[in-house]
């Protein structure tokens, strides 16, 4: 029988939150042992997943906030170890599901994880900021949420999150930075400095397979993929490696980029896969009179919309109009998406109904097998 003390302590101990796996501390196995003494002074052993974890130190400031709340404690020691092997593998097996079967998790049979393929015709057009944006929004409503930017040749998704941490590598399994409650893994966090990428098409596929494969996502509402502009390899990679994912296309409101963007979501006929809709960013130009300049013409989003829908048979939706905004390239530049620094704005409040949109269909059942079974 435990007393009311340690039963408080232990409840306290399971709101502290692992950063990187976003689960509590007392379901990892993280909490090697409690011990409280007759004065109300609690020692923590805590168990790392690996040696030298970098948000040791936010585990441990974490535990001692959540331990010195607790009415009765007087003080708190945490000690930090570091698990076995055994204990490692024991984890990963917990988190990846026993069996030891490797995959593609967005593609297990009873994954409702909806994947949206964020591409664009051309390059500019704000694909990386709309999906960080998209993203962020998401999650500020409380849905799990993830982003893989596979834009090889122009990663720029860490740098909009802010994010400077590498991922943490446990064994075989890597664990995403999480920024804004957003998992995020990179091409950008694997290579030294600003070098540029020159992979060639089996090696980019390779590289998103290890990704899909090896990133420890967990169970996620949505998940995100930053394609690099055009119908190049990576799009058809993501076809073969994430068939469930809608490709989601980004263009402004300018005919000749409509144009190319067409190709873009076009690919959808060929790979199988559905169009979740158009975003059309750089809409316009908010003048100081209220009026709107119209920097890049009008009118792209739409016909993109509708002439996506003829070549897909399905309906395309033009999900929404983000005007130009200053504070949106600055927030990006920031590491703090627009979505978040500056919630009241016009641009804002586009990207937030754009997410509203995508939040407001069901998890995906869509190209789920139904498990039917013939009599
Ligand atoms: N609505 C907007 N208002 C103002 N600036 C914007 C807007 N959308 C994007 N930008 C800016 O335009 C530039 C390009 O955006 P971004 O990097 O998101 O485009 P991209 O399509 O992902 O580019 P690429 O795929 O070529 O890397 C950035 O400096 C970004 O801050």
């Amino acid at each position: 029988m435990s007393t009311p003390l340690e039963q408080a302590v232990h409840e306290a101990l399971a709101t502290v939150i692992d950063p990187e796996l976003r689960r509590p501390i007392t379901e990892l196995g993280m909490v090697e042992s409690v011990q409280i003494s007759d004065g109300g002074r609690v020692r923590l052993v805590v168990l790392l997943t690996i040696a030298g974890c970098p948000l040791r130190g936010t585990i441990t400031a974490d535990a001692q906030a959540a331990l010195s709340a607790v009415p009765g404690v007087t003080g708190v020691d945490v000690d930090l170890k570091v698990m076995t092997q055994a204990q490692r593998d024991a984890l990963k097996e917990q988190l990846r599901g026993s069996g030891g079967q490797r995959g593609i998790p967005f593609n297990a049979p009873g994954s409702l994880t909806r994947v949206y393929a964020v591409a664009s015709g051309k390059g500019g057009v704000g694909k990386s900021s709309v999906t960080v944006n998209l993203a962020c929004a998401l999650a500020a409503q409380g849905l799990r949420v993830g982003i893989v930017d596979a834009d090889v040749y122009g990663f720029s998704v860490p740098a909009l999150m802010g994010i400077t941490r590498a991922p943490t590598r446990v064994d075989d399994m890597i664990l995403p930075p999480v920024a804004y409650g957003v998992k995020v893994i990179s091409i950008g966090m694997f290579v030294t400095g600003n070098q540029p990428v020159a992979w060639r098409g089996p090696m980019l596929h390779r590289a998103l397979e290890q990704f899909l494969t090896d990133v420890y996502f967990g169970d996620l509402d949505a998940l995100f993929l930053d394609l690099p502009p055009g119908t190049g390899d990576i799009a058809i990679s993501v076809a073969q490696l994430l068939p469930k994912a809608q490709i989601l296309v980004v263009t402004t409101p300018q005919a000749a980029a409509a144009d190319v963007a067409e190709r873009a979501g076009a690919i959808a006929t060929q790979t199988g896969q559905t169009v979740a809709g158009v975003v059309e960013n750089m809409s316009y130009l908010e003048m100081p009179d209220g009026g709107r300049m119209e920097l890049f013409g009008s009118g792209g989003g739409a016909v993109l919309a509708e002439r996506l829908s003829a070549t897909v048979g399905e309906d395309v939706p033009l999900l929404g109009q983000i005007p130009l905004e200053v504070l949106l390239r600055e927030g990006g530049d920031a590491g703090v998406p627009l979505v978040l620094g500056r919630p009241e704005t016009p641009a804002a409040l586009a990207l937030a109904g754009i997410a509203g949109k995508l939040a407001s269909v069901p998890r995906g059942l869509k190209g789920m097998p139904l498990g039917l079974q013939p009599r």
